[in-house]
């Protein structure tokens, strides 16, 4: 008995090995014929088991001689793209292969490469596999391909029109008005150190989200359920958990968010048994999520039966629509099954909730992340904060923001600072550093870098790292850098590279094959024709094509309304409570509040380094940059610093 099953062990530990071995045997062959230079590894970077057990098999890969390991060992950091970035890339090449037994992973932070992959959707199209976390709820827009992602696309992308942008715009200032006064605090004079800013820029968008987007009205603290609004609704609103659930509406998604992985993961029949604080938490706040999205599925089947419209961009509303209501949404209108006459496609429960799912997290998250670093950033450079408020004195003067016109100012601010401030942001910190595609399992795709083909892989994985790209100093514009001792800015926050113009670096070239057919989504330029146009491919925080983010509009008129709205009648400072208190800041010279200003931009700088990406990049854990608001006039440091 003992001799069968050590036999049967001996058969499974070969066959196991010579399936390694061969595997790794195609994929180098691939990988040379390909053109590109390549690396070996073990496991793939991107191998989930691999990721969960990190810990073992790579102290022991750096055990074989440095040559196996030292030109890779970046990647054996999980957050190399931001750590690293374009330095990985200056090094090895601008587009490279890594190679283990199971996958070849191509990362390329080449801007005609990317061009190339992004116009080119039936060619590159996405890895559907590592979007799983996100579709737990119901597959989704983004978590789909092919026929299925065209049907989610055309169906959600309805709501995103620049009708809808302008109603944005009011919300955003509405909303940010009430976040200024949280921060302002009860006697409005503000001055108070928090250190709650990433937070609270997550509510400021989760507020406008779930407003415009889903007509659910979220209150500051303070703020009363308006007398008018549909009763309905008063149970999303409150902070505290109505009858029926045990965690309100915003507790419920923000800690399904922090638990999103674990969830995933984790057979939910282990997380019930585990005695663990974080399972039992992470169980009730999806069960109270769902709950809220099951109940809020229900009100709108009804509301859509009895033909009752919301405004705003009701993108719960134009999904219950395609499959309760009479007419069909636009574009929905065939499955292209061969039957006669056009299908009429409908998205089941389960897709309606995943796409509601994806459309508040993807709506708010990123666009909080770059609110939250946009701020920090301008209170680390006082220079640019104040360029910043000297172009909204000129633009909006002191008018009262409730009454600014979308048509008359917007792209005003787009081309100021204030879109150059939000496009550096973007630059330096995007909240997603490396944008998965696949090659087509059909054949190896060419592509062609200055004039060089190279052969990709059929099945290869990409990685598009964005976040590299937009740190090559040869896409952008540079001066030595101020801060540092590097030989340019480029790692530097400077919006003030984007109001040069006469760039001529920003031809296009033409992509033979490129997709044309249009699906949906703003089809804009993602920067004001008043600044900076770096090469296409070289900024793609919304990456770009066919699968662009169908909210990038929305996200920078929030983002456009909110700034103007901060930093029109106030500045933002770093708080220096770490080394001095307030008596002691009132008793200082200039030379030492100089000094003392220096040390918390510098901890401020170090903060913002320690971002990591887990689905979005941002402060994880317990890292914050503590700030304070106060009325323009009253700064201590902000209005001199750096002149
Ligand atoms: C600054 C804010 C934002 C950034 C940087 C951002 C970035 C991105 C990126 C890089 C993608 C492509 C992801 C991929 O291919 O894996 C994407 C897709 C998407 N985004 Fe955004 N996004 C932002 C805000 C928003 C907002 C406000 C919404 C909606 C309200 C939204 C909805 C979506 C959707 C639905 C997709 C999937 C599109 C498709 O695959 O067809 N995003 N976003």
């Amino acid at each position: 008995m003992l001799s069968t099953i050590l036999l049967l062990l001996g058969v499974a530990v070969l066959y196991c090995s010579f399936n390694i071995i061969s595997g790794l045997r195609v994929n180098i062959a691939a990988a040379k014929r390909s053109g590109l230079p390549y690396f070996v590894i073990p496991i793939s970077p991107w191998n989930r088991i691999g990721q969960i057990f990190n810990k073992i098999w790579v102290p022991l890969f750096k055990k074989l001689p440095r040559k196996y390991w030292q030109d890779i060992e970046f990647i054996l950091n999980t957050n190399w793209q931001y750590q690293e970035n374009h330095k990985v890339f200056a090094r090895l090449s601008d587009a490279f292969l890594i190679v283990s037994p199971g996958r070849i992973i191509c990362f390329t932070e080449n801007a005609e490469a990317l061009h190339q992959i992004t116009s080119k959707r039936e060619a590159f199209p996405k890895p559907t596999e590592a979007y799983a976390i996100l579709g737990q709820y119901g597959q989704n827009v983004v978590t789909l391909e092919g026929a299925q992602w065209r049907m989610h696309r055309k169906i959600t992308s309805a709501s995103f029109n620049e009708k809808n942008a302008s109603l944005v715009f009011k919300e955003s200032i509405s909303q940010t008005l009430g976040l200024i006064n949280m921060w302002l605090g009860p006697d409005g004079l503000g001055n108070k150190t928090f250190k709650t800013i990433e937070q609270d820029t997550a509510s400021l968008m989760l507020n406008i989200i779930a407003n415009i987007g889903f007509g659910l009205k979220i209150l500051w603290p303070g703020q009363e359920f308006p007398a008018d609004a549909d009763p309905r609704l008063a149970k999303y609103a409150t902070q505290e958990a109505p009858e029926g659930h045990t965690m309100s509406f915003v507790n419920a998604l923000a800690r399904t968010l922090d638990y999103l992985i674990l969830l995933l993961v984790v057979p939910k029949w282990m997380l019930r048994i585990v005695p663990s604080k974080r399972a039992k938490v992470a169980l009730e706040a999806e069960s109270n999520f769902v709950g809220y999205l099951n109940e809020f599925l229900q009100d709108k089947i009804e509301d859509v039966r009895k033909g009752n419209n919301s405004e705003g961009l009701d993108i719960m509303g134009a999904l219950v629509r395609t499959s309760y209501g009479d007419q069909p949404e636009n574009g929905s209108a065939t499955t292209g099954s061969g039957k006669k006459g056009p299908q009429i496609a409908r998205l089941s429960d389960s897709e309606i909730i995943g796409n509601a799912f994806i459309n508040i997290v993807a709506g708010h998250e990123s666009t909080a992340n770059v609110l939250h670093f946009a701020i920090v950033e301008l209170a680390t450079n006082p220079a640019s904060q104040r360029r910043l408020q000297q172009d909204l004195d000129n633009i909006l003067g002191d008018a009262d923001p409730n009454t600014w016109d979308y048509d008359a100012k917007m792209n005003l601010l787009l081309g100021s600072m204030v879109g150059a401030s939000i496009n550096e942001t973007l630059r330096l910190v995007p909240p997603v550093v490396d944008i998965p595609k696949m090659v087509s399992p059909n054949q190896d795709q060419p592509i062609t870098i200055e004039g060089q083909k190279y052969l990709l892989p059929r099945k290869a994985t990409i990685g598009m790292v964005a976040i590299a790209s937009q740190r090559n100093p040869r896409y952008w514009p540079t001066k030595p850098s101020k801060i540092s001792d590097a030989e340019t800015d480029i790692d530097d926050f400077v919006p003030e590279r984007w109001l040069q113009t006469e760039s001529t670096k920003n031809e296009t070239t033409k992509v033979e094959g490129a997709d044309t057919e249009d699906l949906g989504g703003y089809s804009g330029s993602d920067t004001s024709a008043q600044l900076y146009r770096p090469p296409r491919g070289a900024f793609i925080p919304f990456s770009d094509g066919a699968r662009a983010c169908l909210g990038r509009r929305m996200a920078i008129v929030e983002l456009v309304s909110a700034l103007a709205v901060v930093f029109q009648k106030h500045s933002i400072e770093l708080a220096v409570d770490e080394w001095a208190n307030d008596e002691q800041v009132n008793g200082m010279s200039k030379d030492e509040k100089a000094k003392l200003y220096r040390m918390a931009q510098q901890s401020s700088r170090t903060t913002v380094k320690g971002a990591t990406s887990v689905i979005t990049l941002k402060l994880h854990g317990n890292q914050y940059v503590p700030v304070r608001m106060v009325r323009r006039g009253e700064e201590r440091f902000v209005n001199w610093i750096d002149s």
